[in-house]
């Protein structure tokens, strides 16, 4: 290979977006009872010793998207669990099944159903889509090296006071007047790295609960200065809460509510009347890490929200 010739750099293969439902029955097999409902799309693709197929087309070592595919709904046959532990499984199988397959990058968005209530009462087997909102995770495997990721997307929360923005530099292109009372609006997207994985009652679920919870009363609690400091008080808040979680990484877009100007029509407006802009937007992005310990893995760079 000589200086200036063309090779293959950096790449990775597989079936993406695949949709995948499971129904939980109360009585396997049965439709009566109780049902629980999963409802994911997942990504995954390989990473190894593919050289040949891109260079020559010599297939031998491609494990055909197709058949990734299927691995995923077989193994859903045995149940999905959390996310995160469908992934490992699959990045397990992979990694460890074909020798020439170093790792690869697997990921689920999980899609919220809400049980259905008729007449005050919970329904069996009817569900709701609930909102926007979509539970996320990351496995990434480099050999023996898995990183573990989970967060949350387009989570839509809003506070109609307890946000000011004040005290920034004014030029001659500053037209924002400083405020001590306004709107703060935001689609939280949320990553957190585990350094270890739960291993308590609930694991990954219930380590999503409460980190959802958390985020959600730091941003209600904390009277805000700027979007800056709301989303870095909520990262440290799961930090300080959960010593397995190495770091967060938020991207949160200021969805500006402009109090709208009705002085013309000759009628004041005390903090009521807003437009909501949705365009162009603030983007606020930051990552809360522990001291002297901040990894950078190919896949945390590349998650959602972040280029
Ligand atoms: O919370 C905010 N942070 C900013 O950086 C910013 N810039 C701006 O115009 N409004 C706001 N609000």
């Amino acid at each position: 290979m000589a200086a200036g010739d063309v090779v293959l750099g950096e790449n990775q293969y597989g079936k993406a977006e695949c949709r995948l439902v499971r129904i939980d029955r109360e009585t396997p097999g049965a439709p009566g009872g109780r049902h629980r409902i999963t409802d994911l799309t997942v990504t995954g693709q390989l990473r190894g010793d593919f050289a040949a197929c891109h260079t020559d087309g010599d297939n031998s070592q491609v494990v055909a998207t197709d058949t990734q595919k299927n691995t995923l709904y077989a193994f859903a046959r045995d149940g999905v669990g959390a996310p995160e532990e469908l992934l490992l499984r699959l990045a397990e199988h992979f990694t460890t099944g074909f020798p020439w397959v170093s790792g690869g990058r697997w990921e689920a968005r999980q899609h919220a159903w809400e049980r259905l209530e008729v007449d005050g009462a919970p329904h069996d087997h009817s569900f709701v889509r609930g909102g926007r909102e979509t539970r996320t995770a990351l496995v990434q495997r480099d050999g023996d090296d898995v990183f573990v990721l989970a967060g949350l997307r387009d989570l839509t929360v809003l506070k109609s006071t307890g946000s000011e923005f004040g005290g920034f530099p004014r030029d001659r292109y500053t037209t924002l007047p400083e405020t001590d009372d306004r709107i703060l609006a935001t689609d939280v997207t949320a990553w957190w790295r585990y350094a270890e994985l739960p291993s308590g009652p609930g694991g990954f679920d219930a380590t999503y609960a409460a980190v959802r919870d958390l985020l959600l009363a730091t941003f209600a609690d904390l009277h805000s200065l700027a979007l800056q400091q709301t989303i870095f008080a909520m990262g440290k808040a799961v930090l300080e809460a959960f010593p397995g979680i190495a770091e967060v990484r938020l991207s949160c877009p200021n969805n500006h509510h402009f109090l709208v100007d009705l002085e013309p029509f000759g009628l004041d407006n005390p903090g009521e009347v807003f437009v909501a802009s949705d365009r162009p937007y603030g983007l606020i992005q930051a990552t809360v890490q522990r001291e002297g310990e901040a990894r950078e893995p190919r896949a945390w760079a590349t998650v959602a929200g972040f280029a």
